[in-house]
């Protein structure tokens, strides 16, 4: 579903991708967990074209990012959320959701808002998907940041994507909030067959909720494989933790909640 190889991205003389390689399955849930600055965002803004990489190989369901003759199919077939899961505040879940659907419907149908029934009636369902059903008529002002970051999901999933790029969703949530946002997001994926891949911050979520974790550091891949495989020594890697020259059981006794109590279960960067 997605192929990276050697890619590499630079802003001026600032290396942020240094040569990255990843792959994801259909349905497969990755999370790229890494330290602010590590170029997880720039990773995944150069898999839908808003970052255009300068080098190496990027395919997504078989079409090149890289060198990409038509954004517009390729972002047909990628869905976004967002950290601040950019809502429309005036208008109802359901019309929010059915913007999901604008790249999908001409461009006068699109102008004019027209949706035909298909799509209102996927829009409803997607809306159900994330426990939102009753809630499909009322403003999105009046949800809850969990609820509104949950009808981001919902208007992902309307585009029909193959692919869903989620930036720090639960960035700005409580944990108990976050949790759940973040199991209505992994069943949706799994239940439709959708690949995720998603930054976090947050090493416990990674460990509850991906099928393999990406460890960036420095725009370079320190860690790939699934969450039981990471331990203490990856995580400092990942995050650029001095390795202590101390009795490493004591290290690997340690909980992560207590290794990295900026990074567990909390909310905004540090
Ligand atoms: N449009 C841009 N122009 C110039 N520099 C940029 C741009 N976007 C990102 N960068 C730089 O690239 C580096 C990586 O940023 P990026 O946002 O990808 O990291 P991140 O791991 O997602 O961090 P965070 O978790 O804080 O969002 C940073 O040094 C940042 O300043």
């Amino acid at each position: 579903m997605i192929r990276i190889r050697r890619l590499t991205k630079q802003y001026g003389s600032n290396a942020v991708l240094r040569g990255v390689d990843l792959d994801a399955a259909p349905g497969e849930f990755v999370v790229v967990l890494g330290e602010s600055g590590a170029g997880k965002s720039t990773l995944l803004r150069c898999v839908n074209r808003l970052a255009v990489a300068d080098g190496g190989e990027l395919k997504v369901d078989g079409m090149d990012a890289v060198q990409c003759a038509d954004t517009r199919a390729l972002r047909q077939r990628v869905a976004m959320i967002f950290q601040h899961h950019n809502v429309v505040p005036r208008l109802s879940a359901l019309k929010n959701v059915l913007t999901g659907r604008l790249g999908a419907v001409s461009t006068l149908a699109s102008v004019m808002h027209f949706f035909s029934r298909e799509d209102i009636a996927l829009a409803h369902e997607c809306l159900g998907r994330v426990g939102l059903a009753h809630k499909a008529h009322e403003r999105t002002d009046s949800l809850s940041g969990g609820q509104m970051q949950r009808v981001g999901i919902a208007r992902a999933l309307a585009q029909r994507p193959r692919l869903i790029l989620a930036d720090e969703p639960v960035a700005s949530l409580d944990p108990q909030t976050s949790r759940k946002v973040l199991q209505y997001l992994h069943d949706a994926s799994r239940d439709l067959g959708i690949t995720v891949l998603c930054n976090l911050h947050q090493v416990d979520y990674a460990r509850e909720f991906a099928d393999r974790i990406v460890g960036l550091a420095q725009g370079r891949v320190v860690f790939d494989g699934v969450p039981q495989a990471m331990g203490q020594d990856d995580i400092d890697r990942i995050y650029n933790m001095p390795q202590p020259a101390v009795d490493r059981k004591d290290a690997a006794s340690t909980p992560t909640a207590l290794a990295m109590p900026s990074m567990a279960g909390t909310q905004g960067r540090t």
